[in-house]
């Protein structure tokens, strides 16, 4: 299976850094891996032009389950697809958390984004007190059970497996851990296809060892994915893994 380094630009970014996105496919003209970069809605159109005739592809970081309508400051599955998005990362923690996003209400994003041919990042994790109360791989398996509807294939879908206290933070989870929660998700994963991401706190000093643990197919990076220069190296650790 290819892997994937997907980089999340959350609520940063102005058209001055398309810059870093063309540095990035510059240095990257063909990647063993896939790249996909999910700028902020406002620069996705822009970027997608700055990287047409490069291997990087481009996806939007939430959309409204219904495919059209009164929903204002929403943005539809259809709409970043016009806008030049192939994927589009769904359930991100930070939404669950900010926008009170339910997996009910992931999956029916979902299902949105595949109607509109879209690929679906769908983020699971667990909060800190979840995992010392030693509940993570419960929470887990539930946020995939209610995140994901019928259907969901390696075609299709992505899992990225974000750990809430890990996310900005500097702290990652040990290897064991990340292994035990990439292992539960590939064997309860519907399709043992689909492409298992690890996201929180990746960076060019801890990438290979994460790259190097089994089931972990790639990564969701954020901060350090602003950065061309430290995404570039992130992207560096995967093809070698
Ligand atoms: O979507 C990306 C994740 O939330 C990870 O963010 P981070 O790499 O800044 O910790």
């Amino acid at each position: 299976m290819k892997k994937l380094a997907a980089g999340n630009w959350k609520m940063n970014g102005r058209t001055a850094q398309l810059t870093e996105a063309m540095a990035l496919a510059a240095a990257h003209p063909s990647p063993t891996v896939d790249v996909l970069l999910c700028p902020p809605a406002t620069l996705l159109a822009a970027m997608a032009q700055a990287m047409v005739g490069t291997a990087v592809a481009l996806g939007g970081q939430d959309c409204h389950a219904a495919e059209k309508g009164a929903h204002t400051g929403d943005i539809a599955a259809a709409m970043l697809v016009d806008a030049g998005a192939s994927h589009v990362i769904l359930g991100h923690s930070e939404r669950r958390a900010d926008h009170g996003e339910s997996s009910a209400d992931v999956a029916a994003k979902v299902r949105a984004a595949w109607a509109a041919g879209l690929t679906a990042i769908v983020c699971l994790g667990e909060t800190e007190a979840q995992r010392d109360a030693g509940e993570t791989l419960a929470v887990i398996g539930a946020q995939l059970a209610g995140s994901l509807p019928e259907g969901a294939s390696a075609e299709n879908t992505v899992i990225a497996y974000e750990p809430v206290w890990a996310i900005g933070t500097g702290r990652t989870p040990t290897p064991e851990q990340i292994a035990e929660v990439h292992a539960f998700l590939r064997q309860n994963a519907p399709d043992a296809g689909i492409r298992l991401l690890y996201g929180g706190s990746v960076n060019p000093g801890n990438a290979a060892a994460i790259f190097a643990l089994p089931n972990v197919d790639g990564a969701l990076v954020g901060g350090a994915s602003l950065k061309a220069a430290d995404f570039g190296q992130i992207i560096t650790a995967l093809e070698a893994a």
